[in-house]
């Protein structure tokens, strides 16, 4: 599978937010600094920007973009993804028999479907997430900083389970985030966003091991991890 992003310009009533392009084969991580429209590029992919703003998308891909459907979202804080007073197997939009087939496959229990999410760690609601994401059966996975809010531990299980369900399920993969450590072995391709603008892109293994521009150079010499790249 593939997509083109042919081009995606958001505007607010002041200025130009994005304007940018991109296209990949199978694994995109778009990365940039806070502020450098990640959040927005992925709202706009989902349908999700806010009114205020005027937004056009041309894109090419051997499916539609329908929110829920042929394309789902990983968000950023596990802990805040679910409805604390409902039971997980209520909030899986699929058939119990569906919940457990997508629970085994990120190697969580299906006697999770009978508890609430405070009673999962972080990085089992992560999984539970993604799970729920792909029970979707999407197209194109959207994952917006998805282990920001893991230890270490957590973080390098879900970056292996990402990698090999993408294997196993076959969907596009783009991947925001900072952090230029959690895309190395999982996209193939990376575009660098400086406001709005995709700076530089190539393939990931290119790019880290041999930027060409002074911004990208940079960003990876703060290995993205300085307070002056963060919130
Ligand atoms: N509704 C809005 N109206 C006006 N400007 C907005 C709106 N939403 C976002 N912006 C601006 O667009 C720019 C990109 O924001 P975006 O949230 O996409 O950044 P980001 O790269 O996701 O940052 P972070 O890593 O901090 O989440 C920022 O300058 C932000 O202030």
């Amino acid at each position: 599978m593939s997509f083109t992003c042919k081009q995606l310009i958001i505007k607010s009533n002041v200025k130009t937010l994005l304007d940018m392009s991109f296209s990949f084969e199978k694994s995109f991580a778009l990365i940039g600094e806070s502020g450098s429209g990640k959040s927005l590029t992925l709202k706009a992919l989902l349908g999700m920007l806010p009114q205020e703003l005027d937004a056009s998308l041309e894109y090419n891909a051997s499916y539609e973009l329908h929110r829920g459907e042929s394309i789902a979202f990983v968000p950023q804080n596990p802990f805040t993804a679910l409805s604390p007073l409902t039971k997980i197997s209520q909030q899986f939009m699929a058939s119990e028999e569906i919940a457990e087939k997508y629970l085994k496959m990120v190697e969580l229990d299906v006697a999770f479907l009978d508890r609430f999410p405070s009673e999962l760690s972080g990085g089992q609601l992560q999984r539970l997430i993604i799970a729920m994401a792909l029970s979707l059966k999407p197209r194109l996975l959207l994952l917006d900083e998805p282990t920001t809010a893991l230890d270490e531990e957590s973080k390098t299980t879900v970056l292996e389970l990402i990698s090999r369900l993408q294997k196993e399920c076959e969907f596009d993969l783009l991947f925001v985030t900072h952090d230029i450590s959690t895309i190395e072995h999982l996209c193939d391709d990376v575009g660098i966003i400086q406001q709005g603008k995709i700076v530089e892109r190539g393939l990931t293994k290119n790019i880290l091991h041999d930027p060409k521009e002074a911004y990208t150079k940079q960003l990876l010499e703060s290995g993205f991890r300085q307070r002056s790249f963060r919130t």
